[in-house]
């Protein structure tokens, strides 16, 4: 039931995963979405290659474009150390509104900021909204053909330092080329391409980390 989505998915997390439980909220989600209905959460294959970045870089201000149902904004604040931020963003305000919800129910809300709107508008206003000097990780998981003007955006802005690192999602599928060709390319980045398989699936995708050097 529910007529969205996200609705349906927010209805089985409510359902079936313990109020509070993170952990529990991201493996409802995983089954739902493998064995009911897909949907583009980042998942569980790919979600192990973010937790264990996410652990490596213990950022104290993280970014995420692209939250979608809330699944990886879940993922990410139950493994951030206290007093860390997590700020995510998302344009479509029906999926903000359920992402709300999932964040809510997952415990974690006291960790992650979301904010709704294009990521263009955003970026330029970010240092100054929430007093920030730069972000330690952003995982970029938002519209494809964006990943690359909004690196370039936050380079400009200022948002990433010496050691600042990107990680990429659905770099193969849906695919960003330009983005790949950029931060590969470019000597200002020290790129690797982490393979897997797009949520849910077998057929290739993989994530992409990339550290900026400044
Ligand atoms: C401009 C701007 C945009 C945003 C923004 N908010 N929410 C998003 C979600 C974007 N995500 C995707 O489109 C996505 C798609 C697939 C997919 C789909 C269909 C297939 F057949 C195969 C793969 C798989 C994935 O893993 C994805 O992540 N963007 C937020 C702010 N500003
Ligand atoms: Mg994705």
């Amino acid at each position: 039931y529910g007529s969205t989505r996200p609705e349906r998915i927010l209805a089985e997390v409510k359902r079936k995963a313990t109020r509070g439980d993170a952990r529990s909220v991201v493996d409802t989600i995983d089954q739902y979405c493998r064995h009911q209905e897909w949907a583009m959460n980042v998942g569980d294959e790919k979600g192990t290659i973010l937790d264990s970045i996410v652990c490596e870089v213990k950022p104290r201000a993280m970014l995420e474009l692209g939250t979608y149902c809330g699944y990886s904004a879940v993922r990410i604040a139950s493994l951030l150390p206290p007093n860390s931020r997590l700020i995510t963003m998302e344009f479509n305000p029906v999926f903000a509104a359920i992402a709300r919800q999932v964040i809510a129910w997952a415990g974690v809300e006291d960790k992650v900021v979301l904010i709704e709107g294009p990521s263009g508008d955003w970026i330029p206003k970010m240092k100054k909204e929430f007093g920030l000097t730069s972000f330690d990780l952003v995982f970029l998981d938002h519209w494809k053909d964006c990943y690359l003007p909004d690196t370039k955006l936050m380079e400009e802005c200022g948002l990433l330092r010496t050691g600042s690192i990107l990680v990429a999602d659905n770099v193969i599928c849906p695919g960003a080329p330009d983005y790949l060709e950029y931060v590969r390319g470019s000597p200002r980045y020290e790129s690797k391409y982490f393979r897997s398989h797009l949520e849910y699936t077998r057929v290739e995708d993989g994530i992409e980390k990339s550290v900026f050097l400044g």
